[in-house]
Formats: structure tokens, sequence, C-alpha cells
């Protein structure tokens, strides 16, 4: 047997993920600390990532990050494929290609796949546990949003609690451990005019099944959602491990390296840049990888910034299929109006523009990764949230971890370029900046010591390695406990 193979066989953890950054980058890290308690760790998602590396790095393909193998199984689809316009088509056809094709993947690569201590999934690809259930082998998710969610969802799919109906939509929503909520402040899918039909399906047997996961871990600490974790014990309990975000946003030795796979290249000329203003002083704006704002948002934001005269980098990816009608592009004036004053770039290096001592401030669309790296940086910010969990992170920032402000629509929907303007100002200067500033580095070291050494994260990714090694208990499939 080849050397390779013969280290895949023992104490070996295989990481299934969707095929978006967000989602791969956080299991990799995951990866990467049960790595470093002596595990064996492979990560497999969709060729569509394989081929994304290839054109960001213009090299051939990694077939490794920092000691993580990357496996590639096919959704099915052409690499050209549309998926983010035709969401349920693709959910649907990933849900019964993905299953044989990941079965496939594990045959050809491990000689006996019951070896494998356990596949780890995350709740875009759930499943995984039923291809972990043919080879015998247990099964654990990495809830990658914030622990709030995975409560929300349970009640929701296993009917606990009431949510709006088409015929009440805007109850306010009351459960354990959080803030009422308003509709605004749910994620969307729970809406009755959510869009995407196949998400309520593909949630609701999730969380009906849960059984089929021995353990449940979560990307985000203790510490932060105390109240909502707690509420969960009783329940189906989530055992946080995070934050899982670069060892330099945590303070962590400066050699470590990060495991993270980047689906776009980053323009770096924008940290020379920020070397160049005052500390402090620039408000960071971008929306990840997915959200295209349509064009009036473009044209709010624009010309909020131009009129606070303040510096500014702003990410601004192209879309992937532009539409005529100007989506995510900016308006025509604003690059030769805002010359002297900012940057835009296509994609930045975001975990060093966070912590960039030049960052006052940063304008979100609230995907928990960024807001993870935002609250492992200490700064505050400012919620624009769009759609999925990004209004239930939105309602957290300001009303649970108070480290920022949110941008509020009008009746229309729509937001105007003042109410921007004062959000800036809000969390730039006066009492209310200076006390979120205060609570967004009380967390940063909150954070930083979870994942130290006895740290509760810490704790608990040991203990899952205990366990999975069946060091301390049985392979024999009781539930998971609590932490
Ligand atoms: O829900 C989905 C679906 C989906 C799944 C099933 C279905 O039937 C319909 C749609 C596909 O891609 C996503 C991608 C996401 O990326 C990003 O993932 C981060 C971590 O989950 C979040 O915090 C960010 O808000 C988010 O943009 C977040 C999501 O919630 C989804
Ligand atoms: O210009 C950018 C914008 C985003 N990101 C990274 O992309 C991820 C985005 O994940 P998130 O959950 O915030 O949002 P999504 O893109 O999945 O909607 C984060 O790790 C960011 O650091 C980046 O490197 N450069």
């Amino acid at each position: 047997m080849a050397q390779a193979e013969e280290k895949r066989e023992e104490n070996h953890v295989l990481l299934v993920a969707f095929s978006s950054q967000g989602h791969i980058n956080p299991m990799l890290r995951l990866g990467k600390r049960l790595a470093a308690r002596g595990i064996h760790v492979s990560l497999a998602t969709t060729e569509i990532v394989r081929h994304r590396m290839l054109k960001s790095s213009g090299a051939g393909p990694a077939d490794h990050v920092t000691g993580i193998e990357l496996l590639f199984f096919s959704d099915g689809l052409s690499l050209d494929y549309d998926w983010k316009t035709n969401l349920d088509v693709y959910m649907d056809i990933l849900g019964k290609q993905g299953p044989s094709n990941l079965s496939a993947l594990i045959k050809e690569h491990y000689t006996s796949p019951k070896k494998l201590l356990c596949l780890v999934t995350n709740p875009f690809v759930p499943w995984v546990s039923d291809v972990a259930a043919e080879y015998n082998i247990p099964c654990a998710m990495l809830w990658i949003q914030p622990c709030a969610l995975y409560a929300i969802y349970y009640r929701c799919f296993n009917k606990l609690s009431a949510f709006p109906t088409l015929t009440d939509p805007d109850m306010i929503v009351e459960l354990p451990g959080l803030p009422s909520m308003e509709k605004e402040d749910l994620p969307s899918f729970v809406l009755p005019n959510n869009p995407f039909g196949s998400f309520p399906k593909l949630f609701s047997e999730l969380f009906q099944v849960m059984e089929k996961f021995k353990w449940v871990l979560g990307n985000s600490f203790y510490e932060l959602e105390k109240h909502v974790i707690d509420s969960m014990c009783e329940l189906y309990p989530i055992r946080p491990t995070g934050p899982l975000v670069p060892p330099t946003l945590l303070g962590q030795d400066q050699e470590l390296e990060d495991a993270s796979v980047d689906m776009w290249k980053s323009d770096e000329t924008c940290i020379e840049w920020l070397t160049q203003q005052p500390p402090s002083s620039v408000i960071y704006v971008s929306f990840g990888s997915i959200v295209v704002l349509p064009a009036k948002q473009m044209e709010a934001i624009a010309t909020a910034l131009k009129n606070v005269k303040r510096p500014f980098l702003w990410v601004v990816k192209p879309p992937e299929f532009p539409t005529p009608d100007g989506a995510g592009q900016l308006p025509s004036w604003f690059l030769e109006e805002t010359k002297d004053q900012g940057q835009v770039v296509r994609w930045s290096p975001q975990t060093r523009v966070l912590s960039h001592p030049a960052v006052a401030c940063f304008i979100t669309h609230c995907g928990w990764n960024s807001m993870l790296e935002t609250i492992c940086s200490g700064i505050p910010l400012i919620a624009y949230p769009q759609w999925t969990d990004q209004p239930t992170n939105a309602k957290l920032i300001v009303d649970v971890f108070k480290i920022g402000v949110r941008i509020k629509k009008e009746g229309d929907g729509n937001i105007s370029s003042e109410v921007i303007e004062k959000c800036i100002e809000e969390v730039m200067v006066g009492p209310v900046a200076e006390q979120l500033r205060k609570n967004a580095m009380a967390l940063k070291a909150e954070a930083q010591k979870v994942v130290a050494a006895g740290g509760s994260s810490d704790e608990n990714i040991r203990l899952f390695v205990e366990e999975i090694t069946g060091d301390s208990c049985k392979k024999d499939g009781s539930r998971n406990v609590g932490i």
C-alpha cells in the first residue's frame, strides 16, 4: 500500500463542504485544529472549487492546504452553471447526485472506508450523513452560522414555537435565550415570502433527523452566545469550537499557517494604500462573495461615501453573471469623483484589512465569517443585511453583542444615502462610537481567550477528538453531550 494511503487509513476524518468560500474555510480551520491533535484530515467539495482556485491562482490546482488534502466530486452540473440564479434547481440536483458521487470518491480514496473516524458535514449538504451511514461511519455537523440560527431553525422546523405566516406576517417571535425578533430580524428562509422553496424542505428534513449527527459543532464561542447555547442543551446541544478564523486574527503564533482556499485573487495594493491613511480613519465596505446589490443601493452607498468625505476601501466584486440593470456595478461618476478619497478593489485580503490599524469600521452584509473576522479585529460594524442568516446576524450585532448599528431600509425596501451617512457618523465619532469600540475590543479579547489552551472552544475540540478516537467513551452512537 502506498504511504499516503496508509496514512489515510489511520485516525482519519473526512470533511465535506458546500462549494462556497464561506463554507469551506471554517471547515478547513476546524480541520487544522483536529490536525494539531494528531488527526489526519481531508476535505471533499465540488469540482467548481477546483476550477475557481485554478482560475484565481493561475497555477495548477492545489491538492493540499497546509496538510489538509483536497478532494473533489461532481455536483452533477457543468462548471459554468449559474447556481445562484437557479438555487432551488441546483440544490435539488446536488442533493440527488451528490450522495453517489461522494460515495464513489470515498471508495476510490479509502481502501477501508469503515476505518474513517467520522465524516464532518455542514448544514447545506446534510445528505452526507446518509453516505456516512452507508459505510457505518459516525457523522458530525459543523454549524457554520451563529448558534442563534441553529436554535431558530431547530425550533421553527420542529414546530416548537410560532413563526410568521401569510395570515400573521408581522408577529413578534419570542425564543429562549434570544431577544424578541421582528420579521426583519428573522432569517429570510423562515418568512412566508421566502422565494427559495427548496430551503425549508432541506432544513425541515435536516432538523427532524438530527439523530443522524452524533455531534453538532458550531463556528462560534460560548462566551459570545451563552444564553442561546444553554437554551439548546435540553433539545439538541451545539458545542462551539470557534471562532474559526485565521490564527493571525487570534493573536496566535504568527508562524501558524492559515488553512483556507482563495477562490478569487485578492488585490494586495490596498494594504499599501491603507498604510498611508491615518489610524482608525478608513471605512471598509464589502458584501462578501455572493450578494449582488441592486443599482439603486450601489448608488446610495456611493453617494454616502462621497458625502462623508472620509477615506474608504470598497470591495466591488464584478457579478459572475452580469445583468443589464447595472446590479453590482459602481455608478459611472464614482471613481472619478472620489479618486483622492478612497480605493475600490475587486476582492480584498479581508482579514488583513480588518486588522489593519487604519481601518475604523466595516459596512457589511453580515455574512457570519465576516462578522467573526470583525469581532476578532475589535472594530465596530455597520450592518446592511440581505438574505439568509444575515438579518439575524445584524440583530445580534446591534442588540446582543452591541458592537454596531444597522442601516434600516425605507418602506419600499430601498435605503437612502442620508441613513448610511448617519450610521457612519454614529460609529465614527461621539459617545455611541466610543461605547461600540469598547465593546468590540472586549469581545476581541474574549475570542483570543477561548481558542487558547484550556479556553472553552479549545476544550470542545479536545473533547470531540477524544470522543471520535474513542479515548474517553465508546463509539456507541450515544447522544452528544452539552458543554
Ligand atoms: O442557504 C444557502 C443556500 C441554499 C441552500 C438550500 C436551498 O434550498 C436554498 C439555498 C445556498 O448557498 C448559501 C450560501 C451561503 O453563504 C454564506 O454563508 C455564510 C455562512 O453560512 C453566511 O453567514 C452568509 O450569510 C452567506 O452568504 C449562505 C446560505 O445560507 C446559503
Ligand atoms: O473582498 C473580500 C470579501 C470577502 N472575503 C472573505 O470571504 C469570506 C466571506 O464569507 P461571509 O460568510 O462573510 O460571506 P459570504 O461571502 O459567504 O456571503 C470571508 O472569510 C472574507 O474574509 C475576502 O477575502 N475578500
